[in-house]
């Protein structure tokens, strides 16, 4: 396949990203010259059969993870030329990360969790734009609560507030339903994609679930390591129809 044509507006690029596991005859081609991009102030799923690259390809955008070879650009920064101080750096700065197991710190109130990315990069929230979060997010009442005292989907709000609070160019979600029942997995997605169209935040998110993908803009297909279509304005039965097609395609 052709290189796409690569536009500046995209908050996320890979170029020609491939990544291999192990060595020799036991090498694993997780990804296999990826070109894609992600557009700013949209939300964008990752979707593909298991095994097909997903979690690699979003730790590498992230800077989770190092390719083998390729490039990933965070607007007009190469992450790829980055040390490992300035990737830290970076993911505190400029990534938010919301992870199918919550990861909150036990012995954190939720508010303390809400902040300590921000205390550790030794930068102060901005009061007002903290209080519109936690009251959209329906936290207010919740704020002096330790993890264990709230739900999962209480939880999850919390690591939706702790994401979205520096302002991050891009916030990773991997699974972020994952653990929740419909109805708290509704309220995380309503508010991730309230936080691209209200406030321009953009959002990647990599899910198995079609319904969860039919809340994006946009989802990006890969199987076996390369991309392997797209779907615009996806619906559910849209996701369904075509993640049946990639899998008969892979048989
Ligand atoms: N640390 C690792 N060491 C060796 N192989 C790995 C490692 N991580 C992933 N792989 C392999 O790379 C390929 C892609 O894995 P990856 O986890 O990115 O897929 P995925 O689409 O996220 O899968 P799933 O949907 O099951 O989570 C798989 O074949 C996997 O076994």
């Amino acid at each position: 396949m052709n290189a796409p044509t690569i536009t500046r507006t995209a908050a996320v690029r890979a170029v020609g990203l491939s990544k291999s596991y192990g060595e020799g005859e036991a090498a694993v081609r997780a990804l296999d010259g990826v070109h894609t991009e992600f557009m700013g102030a949209a939300f964008t799923a990752i979707m593909g059969p298991s095994g097909s690259g997903k979690s690699t390809l979003m730790h590498c955008l992230a800077g989770l993870d190092t390719a083998t070879s390729g490039l990933v650009y965070l607007g007009d920064t190469e992450l790829t030329g980055l040390s490992d101080r300035e990737l830290t750096e970076l993911r505190r700065h400029r990534i938010g990360f919301v992870f199918q197991a919550f990861n909150l710190l036990p012995v954190l109130t939720a508010e303390e969790n809400m902040l300590l990315p921000m205390r550790l990069g030794g930068v102060d929230p901005d009061p007002e734009w903290m209080a519109e979060i936690v009251g959209r997010l329906g936290l207010t009442e919740r704020l002096g609560h330790l993890p264990h005292e709230l739900s999962g989907g209480q939880q999850q709000r919390v690591a939706v507030a702790r994401a979205l609070l520096p302002r991050p160019d891009v916030i990773f979600a991997d699974e972020p339903t994952g653990n929740l029942d419909s109805r708290s997995g509704t309220e995380v997605l309503e508010l991730l994609r309230s936080s691209v169209r209200e406030f321009g935040q953009t959002v990647v998110m990599v899910t198995h679930d079609p319904v969860a993908a039919s809340y994006s803009d946009r989802v990006v297909l890969i199987a076996d390591g390369r991309i392997a279509g797209e779907i615009d304005r996806p619906t559910t039965d849209s996701v369904i129809e075509t993640m049946r097609e990639l899998g008969a395609r892979a048989c």
